[in-house]
């Protein structure tokens, strides 16, 4: 099976429009104020009305209550929600009603049997770098684990891996990992929230070949 990839944390047309054009299977949209690419509303929704149907459009949540789900699902149009820092129960909540994939955070090789409780709770697990305590962010950060972790990982449900990947990294990362679908964001930015067209298309180039 190809690796397929998702482009996170995309705020702006003509970025949005080089993840799609160079083949990206899911997009990213963050719903987090303190994170430097979170979206409004209103921009969420242009954004969305621009992604053809065979691309995924997937939302980025730390701990959402209700309205804020509701409101960015329908304004985002989003086909799945992308949880952090979320417990099983929470997650089968909100799979009841879209689908639902969980980060899990990656330090240790203890950390991956976090996964097991998300079974019929989740749909997809990413596994993530875990960022440090006090950290603003729980993802996007450019932090990679250790892929060693998930050489011959086996789990019984869809997952991908994130975490520090880049252009020049994601074979290596996916050669030892199997990851059937790899996550990005800060590896294709020039600056914290802003996104290269050039760095996207080449980390999509470098996904195509693995
Ligand atoms: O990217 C953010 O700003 C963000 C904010 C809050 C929660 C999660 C966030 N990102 C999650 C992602 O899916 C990132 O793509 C993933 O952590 C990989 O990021 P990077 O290491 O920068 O490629």
């Amino acid at each position: 099976m190809p690796t397929t990839a998702k482009i996170c944390g995309l705020s702006t047309p003509e970025t949005l429009d080089a993840a799609v054009a160079g083949g990206a299977s899911h997009v990213g949209f963050v719903f987090f104020p303190p994170s430097p690419r979170n979206l409004g509303f209103e921009q969420a929704a242009a954004l969305a009305a621009q992604v053809p149907g065979h691309v995924a459009k997937v939302g980025v949540f730390v701990n959402p209550d209700d309205a804020l789900l509701d409101a960015a699902i329908a304004a985002g149009r989003l086909d799945a929600v992308q949880l952090h820092k979320t417990t099983p129960e929470r997650a089968a909540a909100i799979r009841a009603r879209v689908p639902v994939w969980v980060a899990i955070a990656v330090k240790t090789r203890a950390d991956l049997n976090a996964a097991a409780a998300f079974a019929g709770a989740a749909d997809r697990i990413l596994y993530d770098a875990k960022t440090p305590e006090g950290a603003a962010l729980p993802g996007g950060m450019g932090l990679r684990f250790d892929w060693e972790l998930l050489r011959g990982h086996r789990l019984a449900m869809p997952w991908a891996l994130s975490g520090g990947l880049d252009s020049t990294s994601v074979a290596e990362a996916v050669r030892i990992t199997g990851a059937p679908l790899v996550d990005i964001s800060s590896g294709v930015e020039s600056a914290p929230g802003t996104k290269d067209v050039d760095k996207i298309a080449a980390f999509l180039k470098a996904v195509a070949q693995c």
